[in-house]
């Protein structure tokens, strides 16, 4: 089996340059898919919505000068009627917020669901997560699926109907404070100058200079983050490892080792966040001066005209307000620094992740694979699987063995013997179309059941059914053939509790596992059934009778078996010798 224990990001050979998959290729299938109907209707409710809050806060702002200007003019006929004004805005305002955040949580978990379904299919079919995993592509594609395909629905989402607000706002709010605020006359070299809309050529300058100064600053943070997001899953990643193998590490007594490793690991973590830390105390600098200085700035700029007595006290408070919120939207950029930075960091994975699933789809369905031809796999219309001058190599394209031509007929027994390392498990992974690295060709036979079983089969969390009849679902078979499956291979005491839920990879020793997978072949039945070892557990008699019961249940399957045990040279009247990059041999 192939040595894998370190950190994956640590093995990662992943192309560095993301860029052949464009961000706009992630976002926009949703928006034409099937979904495209509801996706857009609830969309444009929620930037209806939006206008309308824009709307009543242009209200809000003509309210203010009335309020202000009853204030100083002590008016006690109009304040009731003002404040009864103000409730209906507060009620409207509440509503619209409550059902527009109701809408985009149900939009944006709508477009996850979506992305999730395609990346699963993507990722699990043609088995590009084997590849991925094979070949070290990318690294922890798990997070990358759940974490980062939720933070992409939700994070455009949010960000862009934002960005249509705060331009919605900011073209109205910049009409109102160009004509409420006026032209300022000052005096350049003795001439007067007039600058018209002055208040809205401060916000604006205002703004920019804050975001120019916070790109400046902040702008290494994208690459930070996206480090932490790696960084966090690799350790993550560590301790579901140390979660999986608990049994093992306590027998080997390795618990400070594993501890030294999360250290090591969380290290990584530490001398990260120091620099996001730094990044972000800079970032907080620069929006803390800005945000204090707001509260004073607009009626710095709008004092002269105060003092000259062009503005009432209502219409400086309507200057102030407004001025707030066309400096505000254009300080959209700054406000949304740190999301918009997530942001990138999240859509950067992504692109490197599906151009990885791409890439291995291509590479294995389309182009040989490998730079010395490739293993070809055909199906054929022919009842035997044979090899056509097959050599196996390895990733690199050192070459591993030689094959040569083999055919497995119906029925047939083969014994696949070879020193370890000389590259058995191998040839299974080609003839199950896993291995494409090497030259020649494999013929299978075209819907050809093919049942492979490995020294530890995977049997899913779940009930004891589900993990026998794996991986056709657990209603594939009756109850009574399961039990009469587990009776045969001695597991009697399992028979009466197959509806019981369990780890049972946890629960099952190692020889009951391999049992339970000779279970499962006697229930498929396959038409070729290859076993990698996967009688290792038993003692010798309880492995002849399971290969008796083969013999005796399965006549016409062509079962091949890496096996060591000189025994099974009884059950299996072919030989083919494996060596480490010498000839083959075959008996
Ligand atoms: N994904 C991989 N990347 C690089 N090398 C690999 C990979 N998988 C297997 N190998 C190498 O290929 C060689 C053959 O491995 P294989 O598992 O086929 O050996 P084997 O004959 O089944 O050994 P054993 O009897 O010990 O199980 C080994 O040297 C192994 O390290």
């Amino acid at each position: 089996m192939p040595p894998s224990t370190a950190p994956l990001s640590l093995r990662s050979h992943a192309p560095r340059d993301p860029h052949s998959v464009s961000a706009w290729s992630l976002i926009k299938p949703y928006w034409v898919s099937k979904e495209w109907r509801i996706a857009w209707t609830l969309l444009i409710a929620i930037i209806a919505m939006d206008l309308v809050t824009v709307r009543i806060t242009v209200f809000l702002n003509s309210w203010s000068a009335q309020f202000y200007n009853a204030l100083q003019t002590k008016d006690v006929r109009d304040f009731p009627h003002l404040m009864i004004v103000f409730s209906g805005i507060v009620a409207a305002l509440i509503v619209l917020f409550v059902y527009r955040r109701y809408l985009s949580q149900m939009l944006g978990f709508r477009w996850r669901q979506w992305l999730t379904d395609q990346f699963l299919r993507e990722w699990l079919g043609e088995r590009a997560f084997y590849r991925i995993e094979r070949d070290r592509l990318a690294d922890n594609p798990d997070q990358r699926i759940s974490d980062d395909l939720q933070s992409l629905a939700t994070t455009t989402l949010s960000l862009s109907l934002d960005l249509l607000s705060t331009v919605v706002t900011l073209v109205t709010f910049i009409f109102i404070l160009w004509t409420l605020a006026g032209a300022l006359t000052v005096t350049l070299g003795g001439k007067p100058l007039v600058v018209p809309g002055y208040m809205v050529w401060a916000a604006a300058l205002y703004a920019l200079g804050g975001s120019f100064v916070m790109q400046k600053l902040g702008h290494p943070l994208v690459s930070i983050n996206y480090q932490q997001q790696r960084v966090e899953a690799d350790f993550r990643f560590g301790l579901i490892r140390v979660r999986e193998n608990a049994e093992q590490i306590a027998f080997y007594d390795g618990m400070r080792t594993e501890e030294n490793n999360a250290k090591t690991i969380f290290a990584r973590i530490r001398d990260n966040w120091w620099r996001i830390m730094k990044y972000t105390k800079r970032l907080s600098f620069v929006l803390s001066f800005y945000s204090n200085i707001a509260f004073i700035f607009p009626i710095a700029v709008a004092a002269p005209k105060y003092f000259a007595g062009a503005y009432t006290m209502g219409v400086l408070m309507q200057v102030r307000s407004a001025f707030s919120t066309v400096s505000d939207s254009f300080s959209w950029f700054i406000n949304s620094y740190g999301t918009l930075v997530e942001w990138r960091a999240t859509v950067n994975r992504l692109r490197e992740f599906k151009r990885v699933i791409h890439t291995t789809h291509l590479k294995e369905s389309v182009l040989p694979a490998t730079e010395h031809g490739g293993i070809n796999l055909h199906f054929v219309d022919a009842p035997t699987l044979t090899t056509r001058g097959l050599k196996l190599a390895l990733p690199n394209g050192t070459p591993l063995t030689t094959i040569g031509d083999v055919a497995i007929e119906p029925g047939s027994r083969w014994l696949v013997r070879g020193a370890s390392g000389a590259g058995k498990s191998t040839l299974l992974r080609a003839f199950a179309g896993l291995w494409p690295f090497g030259d020649g060709a494999i013929d299978a036979p075209v819907d050809a059941h093919m049942m492979f079983v490995p020294q530890q089969s995977y049997l899913p969390i779940g009930t004891l059914k589900a993990a026998l009849a794996y991986p056709a679902p657990a209603d594939a078979y009756d109850d009574e053939a399961c039990r009469e499956a587990l009776r045969t291979c001695r597991l009697e005491d399992y028979a009466a509790r197959l509806a019981e839920s369990a780890h049972w990879t946890r629960v099952l020793s190692p020889g009951e596992q391999q049992r339970l997978a000779a279970a499962r072949v006697l229930l498929h039945k396959p038409d070729f059934l290859f076993l990698d070892e996967a009688t290792s557990a038993l003692d010798a008699e309880n492995e002849a009778r399971i290969y008796r019961l083969f013999d005796e249940h399965l006549p016409k399957t062509a079962i091949v078996s890496v096996a060591h045990r000189e025994a099974l040279a009884a059950f299996h009247p072919h030989t083919l010798e494996v060596e480490r990059s010498g000839e083959r041999a075959v008996a």
